[in-house]
């Protein structure tokens, strides 16, 4: 970079390393980069994250430049295998890794940054920022109502009284009106608040109305309710998605073959079944789906990360190849863009849901953790384009009538009209008239400033 006299501008950008976090802030990023051809973007990320998402071959970005950081793992470390340990170190390790390699990099080039991109989860941006005298810019991957809950984090908090949150309403918060307090994301209301994210969710949601700008993976159309509630609490809010309908059509890989098996089938007749980057139900649900599936006969095709055979009953595999498929990692875009798709069990991770309404899919929701149970009921309640799945859990009967539902009744049909509706509305936000790119050029304003 140093003589790189083209090189105008500095633009740091702050990733966090897990689920699908990275990525879809890489995306914002590719999508900027022309917008600002004076600028470098340097995407600060742990060393894992930045191999997975920057592809070897895609020699198009440039000017977006992967800057590895500490992840925090400490030396000679042993892991116990919790899923939540990488997180913990990683939290352990920030700010100071982002500061490190930022600075390294000021001196390596002799320029400032003029801006920062973060993750919307790093409150310690606002102070960052006013340090650089740089505007911010907050990414948040999810939608915007569960962005609204993490700023009233306190105020929640104090209404219902942590101990006993069943049964109570969030009636008191405008928007919220008919949505459960047992709905909401968990770090907000139950748990060990101490830990790691519910602490970082908190702060975040001090200081993120700080941001110069508040970008979001959405399009306000999907969700008229939450414009004026947004605007009000941020400087900017600024939904500028679906972010997949923006980027030119990337390779994705279709090793095993999905597509042209979905080509073989009817139309709106298969079951797509994934769970995301990090969810794995617990065995017994797992059995309980595949149970569903063999016993009701419809089509599918099954992500599951890891040994299939270790994880789905004996013999299912075999007994029903002339069904389905099960990979460790599917065209998940092209699957739900596919005719044949008819129904997608999700754990209802926001990427998944916009991609399932890019599609025109309808959803059976098993929702996990953070937004997920949030997502589930506005699929369900505000939208009317997806169903949850027995009470809960997963269990062979509540999975049979989901699929009976979606696939083979007039209420699935009634669906997917009215998917078609707000598939139309995802694809006129990014039209050129459309609100998602005007909002898109507001960003691309404040980060060239
Ligand atoms: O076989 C697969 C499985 C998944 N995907 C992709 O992986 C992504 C999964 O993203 P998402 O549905 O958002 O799930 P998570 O990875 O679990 O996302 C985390 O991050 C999201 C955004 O903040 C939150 O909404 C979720 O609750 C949180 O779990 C999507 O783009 C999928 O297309 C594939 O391409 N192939």
């Amino acid at each position: 970079m140093p003589g790189d006299e083209n090189v105008k501008k500095l633009i740091a950008v702050l990733a966090f390393p897990f689920a699908t976090h990275a990525s879809p802030l890489l995306s914002l990023v590719q999508r900027l980069s022309p917008a600002v051809p004076e600028a470098r973007f340097i995407f600060f990320n742990t060393a894992k994250s930045n191999n997975a998402i920057f592809l070897e071959d895609d020699k198009r970005w440039d000017s977006i430049r992967p800057y590895n950081v500490s992840d925090g793992t400490p030396e000679n470390y042993v892991s116990s295998g919790s899923p939540m340990e990488p997180i913990e170190n990683f939290a352990k390790a920030t700010p100071e890794n982002f500061r490190t390699a930022m600075e390294t990099v000021v001196e390596e080039t002799g320029m400032g940054f003029s801006c920062i991109i973060t993750d919307a989860f790093y409150w310690f941006a606002a102070d960052m920022a006013q340090e650089l005298q740089a505007p911010w810019v907050a990414f948040w991957t999810a939608g915007p109502r569960s962005v609204l809950l993490h700023l009233d984090t306190d105020l929640i908090r104090g209404i219902l009284k942590l101990s006993r949150i069943d049964g109570k309403m969030l009636d008191f918060l405008p928007g919220f009106s008919g949505i459960c307090a047992t709905d909401i994301p968990p770090e907000i209301t139950c748990g060990d608040l101490n830990s790691p994210m519910p602490r970082m969710l908190h702060k975040m949601g001090l200081m993120l109305p700080k941001a110069t700008a508040v970008a979001i993976n959405s399009f306000e159309e999907i969700d008229t309710a939450m414009v004026n509630l947004t605007n009000s609490r941020f400087k900017k809010f600024l939904n500028i998605g679906p972010l997949v309908l923006t980027l030119p059509d990337l390779k994705i890989s279709d090793s095993e073959g999905c597509l042209q098996w979905l080509d073989k089938q009817k139309q709106e007749s298969v079951a797509y079944i994934s769970f995301g980057s990090t969810v794995m139900p617990p065995p017994h649900e797992l059995e309980a789906l595949a149970e569903a599936l063999e016993t009701s006969g419809f089509h599918f095709i099954w992500s599951i990360r890891g040994n299939p055979e270790e994880k789905l009953p004996k013999g299912f595999l075999e007994r029903t190849k002339d069904k389905g498929i099960v990979v460790s990692w599917a065209p998940q875009l092209k699957i739900l863009q596919h005719e044949a798709t008819g129904a997608f069990i999700t754990h209802c991770g926001w990427n998944s849901v916009l991609e399932s309404i890019v599609g025109g899919v309808p959803m059976i929701c098993r929702a996990f953790f953070g937004d997920q149970r949030l997502n589930m009921r506005t699929i369900e309640n505000v939208w009317g384009v997806g169903t949850g799945i027995g009470d809960g859990e997963i269990t062979k009967d509540g999975a049979m009538k989901a699929l009976e539902l979606v696939l083979s009744s007039e209420e699935g049909q009634y669906m997917r009209q009215k998917l078609e509706d707000i598939r139309k509305l995802a694809f006129d936000a990014v039209q050129s008239h459309g609100s998602s790119t005007a909002n898109f050029e507001t960003l691309t304003a404040v980060i060239t400033k």
